[in-house]
């Protein structure tokens, strides 16, 4: 279940250069609170790597049952330590993980094969058995984790369907095209109904149109209640969807919108300071400005009260006229 440091990848939109050191995670995303135990929860996670680098620096967010959150960032900025994390093939070097209410530093090596099985995991280059056919490599999930015979014949052809492949379960990988190898890893990770699903760049391979199918997939998977998180670069996608966005940079969390955009989007101050070419306004500012939703839809509010004021007073005029009492003075 190895997960590879991914290598950048073309037509990737850089994030700001310099953002906010510390920006309150979770603004606008769910308050755990008020919503049970978190699927994943995040307190000050440090990852600092034998080499120096760091690779997470007091990262806290958490995420709750049945979400479907993007972690996004430039490259080296800490999705893929995320991941891994999570998959504990990495351990934190500060913080702590918790993971449905556990904590993950409490799970002996031992242990670590049967609490991955929780787990369904998606990487960009798939990580298919090339001699195995399509329903061999899916089979293979359930039989390594014990399924019976049983399990095997019932679960295979119920993920091949739901992942479009039905009509290719005797081909080997070779003979799929990427969106397909792509698609059965997927089938293989959620064979076994895992109640939390990590994909790693799954479209960083993938031509757009392949790429909208994979997240559909993704979708209609967190639909059935399953937890997903998806660390990608694929910013036209997460545009499309508008779901929850973690971003990070030099392993900070920089941003967490409930239903935000690849990149964070323009504040009415930081549009008004770039045109005037003003001193820059407060990255903090910015930061809860971004969270308060878009500028477009700020707009669209502020367009919509006013009309509500101006019809207000139009049906108060009309109602003073018709009105035969005279005013007091
Ligand atoms: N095994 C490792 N040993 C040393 N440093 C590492 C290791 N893995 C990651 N790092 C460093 O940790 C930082 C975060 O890396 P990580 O792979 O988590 O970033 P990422 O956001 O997933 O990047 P990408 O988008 O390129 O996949 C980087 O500076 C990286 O060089």
């Amino acid at each position: 279940m190895a997960l590879s440091v991914r290598r950048p990848s073309l037509g990737r939109r850089a994030v700001p250069a310099h953002p906010p050191k510390h920006v309150a995670a979770s603004q606008s995303a769910p308050a755990a609170s008020r919503r049970g135990t978190p699927v994943i929860d995040f307190k000050a996670v440090e990852k600092h790597y034998d080499v120096g680098a760091v690779g997470l620096d007091q990262a806290s967010f958490s995420v709750q049952r049945g979400e479907f959150v993007f972690l996004v960032g430039s490259t080296g900025s800490g999705k893929s330590t995320i991941m891994r994390l999570l998959i504990k093939e990495l351990e934190p070097t500060g913080g702590t993980i918790g993971v449905a209410g556990r904590d993950l530093s409490e799970i002996t090596r031992r242990r670590v094969p049967y609490y991955r099985r929780n787990i369904g995991a998606v990487f960009q280059d798939f990580k298919l058995l090339p001699n195995r056919t399509v329903y061999d490599n899916v089979a293979y999930a359930l039989q390594v984790t014990g399924g019976s015979r049983k399990d095997i014949r019932a679960k295979v052809p119920d993920i091949l369907r739901l992942t479009g492949l039905s009509t290719k379960l005797h081909n080997y990988p070779d003979q799929l095209s990427g969106g397909e190898q792509q698609r059965v890893a997927i089938a293989r990770a959620f064979v076994n109904h895992p109640p939390l699903l990590l994909a790693d760049e799954p479209t960083g391979n993938l031509d757009p149109e392949t790429s909208i199918g994979i997240m559909q997939l993704l979708y209609r998977i967190n639909k059935t209640g399953t937890t997903v998180l998806v660390a990608t670069h694929d910013h036209g996608m997460v545009d499309k969807m508008r779901r929850r966005v973690i971003e990070l940079s030099k392993g900070r969390i920089v941003r967490d919108e409930a239903t935000g955009l690849y990149a964070r989007d323009e504040s009415t101050r930081e549009f008004a300071a770039r045109l005037r070419n003003d001193a820059p306004v407060a990255p903090e500012t910015m930061a809860v400005e971004a969270s308060r939703g878009s500028r477009t839809a700020r707009f669209r509010e502020a367009a919509a009260a006013r009309e509500t004021a101006e019809a207000e007073a139009t049906a108060a005029r009309e109602a003073a006229a018709q009105d035969p009492t005279p005013s007091r003075k």
